[in-house]
């Protein structure tokens, strides 16, 4: 194996790991952590002086690894990821009526994103970044079809998956303050809705790149929510979204509605996940601000 294959492949010749698990949400785990082992390739690498170049050698290094790894290891199933979707330009282009997907017609499909947090993974020590590697399949009775998910974060040293669904986060302690809600959303662009909203409940912004990092702060108590709105794809929430439902959080628009994957139109642009207890309140909030 040469140097280069190694560094997309993320593989070391005799490396153990060369063959993944055959359960898919085992698989969804050893797949994203192999990209994300990509990506700090890529970043030491290149070093940080030129976050453009970064940027886009991070996106298509990870996005070869997960396309590769699928069609050697998952051959039937579709794909969509952020890197390829063509149906995401035609939906821009706005030729809605000639474009159908192939994924449409199978009843499994990856959803991937290859990097999530791009921008935050150009910047030296951010460690909000991750890789997204879901499966959506017709045939799961599970909420959204979503039948594995995995959220690695590289940086972070951490993976959360279907797999092993993590623990439900604990209450916040109160302090006798009554303690205010803990809102994660976007540290360059928070939707504007979302600092009103944060306004009117009394809640506080925790501000952070990544979906799937905001998401994985809600599995692990250190955010109470994260609500979005104003435009996203379904691969910058599928895999969080698995997880956050496995791990029994609520999920859903901030309609209240389900939120659907492997759509014609990939656009997903709003959705809310929190605890249970506060669905209730937030969703009741989050209807002074629909579209
Ligand atoms: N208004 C918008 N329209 C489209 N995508 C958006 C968006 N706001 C956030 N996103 C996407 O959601 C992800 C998390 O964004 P943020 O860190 O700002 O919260 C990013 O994914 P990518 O990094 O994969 O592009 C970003 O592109
Ligand atoms: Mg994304």
């Amino acid at each position: 194996m040469t140097e280069t294959s190694e560094r997309i492949t993320g593989q070391r010749e005799g490396e153990a790991g060369g063959t993944p698990p055959v359960i898919d949400s085992a698989f969804a785990r050893w797949l994203a952590d192999r990209a994300g082992q990509v990506l700090l390739g890529v970043r030491e690498e290149m070093g940080y002086a030129d976050g453009k170049a970064l940027k886009a050698a991070g996106d298509r290094a990870a996005h070869d690894l997960l396309c590769a790894e699928l069609a050697r290891w998952r051959p039937a199933d579709a794909v969509l990821s952020e890197e390829d979707d063509h149906s995401r330009v035609a939906w821009q282009d706005g030729e809605h009526s000639t474009v159908r997907p192939e994924r449409l017609g199978s009843n499994r499909v990856w959803i991937v994103d290859p990097l999530d947090g791009t921008r935050e993974f150009s910047e030296e020590g951010r460690t909000d970044w991750a890789v997204h590697v879901a499966l959506w399949s017709s045939d799961s009775g599970l909420p959204s079809h979503l039948a594995a998910g995995a959220v690695a974060m590289p940086a972070r040293h951490r993976t959360l998956a279907t797999d092993y669904p993590p623990a439900y986060p604990p209450l916040p302690i109160d302090n006798g303050s009554g303690g205010l809600i803990r809102i994660a959303a976007s540290r360059t662009r928070p939707p504007a809705f979302v600092t009103t909203l944060a306004e009117e409940i009394g809640a506080e912004l925790v501000p952070m790149g990544s979906a799937g990092v905001k998401i994985a702060a809600v599995i692990n108590g250190e955010a109470d929510a994260y609500v979005h709105a104003g435009g996203q794809y379904e691969w910058d929430s599928a895999a969080p979204v698995a997880v956050a439902l496995a791990t029994g959080l609520h999920a859903s628009r901030i309609d209240g509605s389900a939120l659907k994957y492997n759509e014609a139109d990939p656009k997903l642009p709003d959705l809310v996940v929190c605890r249970k207890d506060l669905a209730p309140r937030l969703l009741a909030a989050l209807q002074r601000h629909l579209p």
